[in-house]
């Protein structure tokens, strides 16, 4: 096990939401930025009070958005990092150029737990965003909710243990997401010891609010693992 496993808390829809999280030691917020398909999803202009009031490095997730957008989003809210939920080799290296001092991670998507998956293309995308120069891979899960393919967001957990040995070919650090919450928190660490974990409708109260109570709950099972493994290591 690592010696550690940093925590973002996305789908951020509101600065409350974004101070809880760093009172209860998030790592990262990330906030849905101008993507259709998300419930979550802000505007560049409605995303400006939590992009520059909170204190957690913020990620703004994006899906296709053209080089002039990214441009105005990377002026207006400076994010840490900007996390890419399509494959983009191209825009990852354009960014990395564009501009120096972010951070580029690359979501790709696995089916949920239980459903057939192509090892090979999984393996070839993680390849493919590393070599771009992606300096975090996220591995969430694809589902389809409520009659609708979705692409976060779906408290829908993934083969862990898959995930595990997929992680392997990651040559940077890899996030593990997709149905992660306060109560499977240790078993997701445990299995995948990845270096962070990404997840959204596991801490929240209804759709789009977060529960601090759930926040709360989630960190202390983080803590609570990683303690367990270290004095494990310690003998
Ligand atoms: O949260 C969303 O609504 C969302 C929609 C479309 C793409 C990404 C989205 N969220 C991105 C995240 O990074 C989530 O943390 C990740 O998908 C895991 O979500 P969950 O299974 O709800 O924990």
């Amino acid at each position: 096990m690592k010696d550690g496993c940093e925590v973002k808390i996305c789908g951020i829809t509101n600065i409350e939401d974004a101070l809880s999280a760093a009172r209860e030691g998030a790592d990262y917020l990330g906030v849905v930025v101008e993507v259709s398909y998300s419930p979550r999803s802000l505007t560049v202009e409605g995303a400006r009070e939590i992009f520059s009031r909170t204190p957690l490095p913020a990620v703004a997730l994006v899906y296709q958005m053209s080089p002039e957008r990214i441009k105005y989003l990377v002026n207006s809210l400076h994010p840490h990092a900007l996390q890419f939920l399509n494959l983009a080799p191209e825009t990852i290296t354009w960014c990395k150029k564009e501009f120096t001092e972010l951070e580029c991670w690359q979501s790709l998507h696995l089916p949920p737990a239980g459903e057939g998956l192509d090892r090979e293309n999984v393996l070839a995308q993680i390849k493919a965003g590393c070599e771009a120069g992606a300096d975090v891979i996220v591995l969430d899960t694809a589902a389809v909710v409520g009659g609708t393919q979705r692409y976060g967001g779906t408290g829908r957990t993934s083969d862990w243990q898959l995930v595990r040995e997929l992680g392997v070919a990651c040559t940077v650090p890899l996030f593990l997401a997709g149905g992660i919450n306060p109560a499977n928190v240790q078993a997701a660490i445990k299995v995948v010891n990845p270096e962070g974990i990404d997840l959204c409708s596991g801490v929240e109260a209804q759709p789009g609010k977060k529960s601090p109570d759930k926040i709360r709950a989630l960190m202390q099972a983080v803590r609570e693992t990683i303690r367990e493994a270290t004095s494990e290591r310690n003998g």
